[in-house]
């Protein structure tokens, strides 16, 4: 017990909600350090699968399970032993999860959250999510966000990323479990900023395949992306994030991985888009979650209730959401008004 690692005072034992690619590879993260590790998987066959074959075969096959690193799916006594939860369940599942941990009335654990997203009814970011169903004080929660493909980390290509909390303490405790010399951890304050950069990257994502799809080149692309970090910057500004935030690894860094790294899913999904392919083919054969989908309509919502002009989401939305045709939401993008670069 003497020299076990503490995380804000007590030992180490890391709970990851999440069976698919982020929980598994954050799980095989932490484990590899050598930490006690349990990995919650909600499916009672995959997660028996996984236990057998200390690999998660069906998403993110090749990563060998460090010892350390237990599968259950049992929460009630996972979340019984644990001192902290990593979040890695798609967004659109956070709020049941926290009513479903809340219901068992164990004492409430920190929360590090790796998921990416709006809640389509609520608008809410995951921040506030769990603050509403879980826990009270949010300086017990910390964002982890950047440019982080599962499969990459899980071979230690050296990756940064960034971890966000109202909190230093919370912050700088979780750069240090975190940091290792090929998973580099940067720290920032803004909650927010680093939410919206991580849900709004997917939106810019599927547009950047989908104009790849149509095969409009890489003019097209470099504008796509600029201009869509604008328009992320923007909406943050409004609702009260650091302009600063959207050029760090999380904004930028992120935004260029997801649109152009071929291992994206919000990628494929545009660009099968882009090809004239439907929209519930293409996630039938993904099997795994492109956020982007879902974020487009929450992204867009916020925007109207908020009096932010997000074009480029707003074309992926009425593609998504409006059946509106490739060749219209393109003309929308380029017949807008000209405009000075800067204007907000
Ligand atoms: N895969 C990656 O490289 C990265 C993913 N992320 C984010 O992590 C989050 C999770 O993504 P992935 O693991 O990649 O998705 P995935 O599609 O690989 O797996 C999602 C898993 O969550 C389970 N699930 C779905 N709804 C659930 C619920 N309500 N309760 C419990 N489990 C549920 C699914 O059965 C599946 O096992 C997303 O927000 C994603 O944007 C963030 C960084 C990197
Ligand atoms: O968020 C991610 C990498 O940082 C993963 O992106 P995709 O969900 O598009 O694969």
């Amino acid at each position: 017990m003497g020299n076990e690692p503490l995380f804000l005072g007590k030992p180490v034992r890391p709970l990851v909600l999440g069976g698919g690619s982020w929980g598994t590879a954050l799980a095989f993260h932490l484990a590899s350090k050598g930490l006690p590790v349990t990995l919650w998987v909600r499916d009672e066959t995959l997660c028996a699968m996984i236990s057998s074959d200390r690999e998660n075969r069906v998403y993110l096959p090749g990563a060998i399970f460090p010892k350390s690193l237990d599968v259950t799916s049992n929460i009630e006594k996972s979340l019984s032993e644990a001192s902290f939860i990593v979040l890695a369940i798609p967004c659109q599942g956070v709020r049941e999860t926290m009513k479903t941990l809340s219901s068992l009335g164990a004492p409430r654990l920190p929360i590090v959250s790796g998921t990416k997203g709006i809640e389509q009814k609520s608008l809410r970011m995951v921040s506030e999510i769990v603050s509403e169903c879980y826990l009270s004080d949010p300086d017990q929660y910390a964002v982890l966000s950047g440019p982080s493909f599962a499969k990459e980390v899980v071979r230690n290509s050296p990756t940064a990323v960034v971890v966000a909390s109202r909190s230093q303490v919370m912050a700088k405790e979780t750069q240090s479990l975190f940091n290792t010399n090929y998973f580099k951890v940067y720290t920032r304050a803004d909650v927010k900023g680093l939410e919206i950069c991580g849900a709004l990257k997917n939106v810019i994502a599927l547009a950047a395949g989908i104009s790849d799809g149509m095969g409009l080149g890489a003019n097209s692309r470099a504008a796509l992306l600029t201009r869509g970090l604008a328009e992320m910057t923007r909406l943050g500004v409004a609702l009260g994030a650091n302009a600063t935030t959207f050029s760090g690894l999380g904004g930028v860094g992120d935004l260029y991985l997801t649109a152009t790294g071929e291992q994206s899913r919000n990628r494929t999904v545009g660009v099968r888009l882009g090809r004239g392919e439907k929209l519930e083919d293409i996630l039938r054969d993904l099997g795994q979650v492109a956020e982007g989908v879902t974020t487009a309509q929450s992204a867009h919502m916020l925007a109207l209730g908020h009096g932010v002009d997000l074009p480029v989401t707003r074309a992926v939305y009425r593609l998504l959401y409006e059946e509106a045709s490739l060749v219209e939401v393109l003309r929308d993008v380029m017949d807008r008004p000209m405009k000075d670069e800067e204007e907000f």
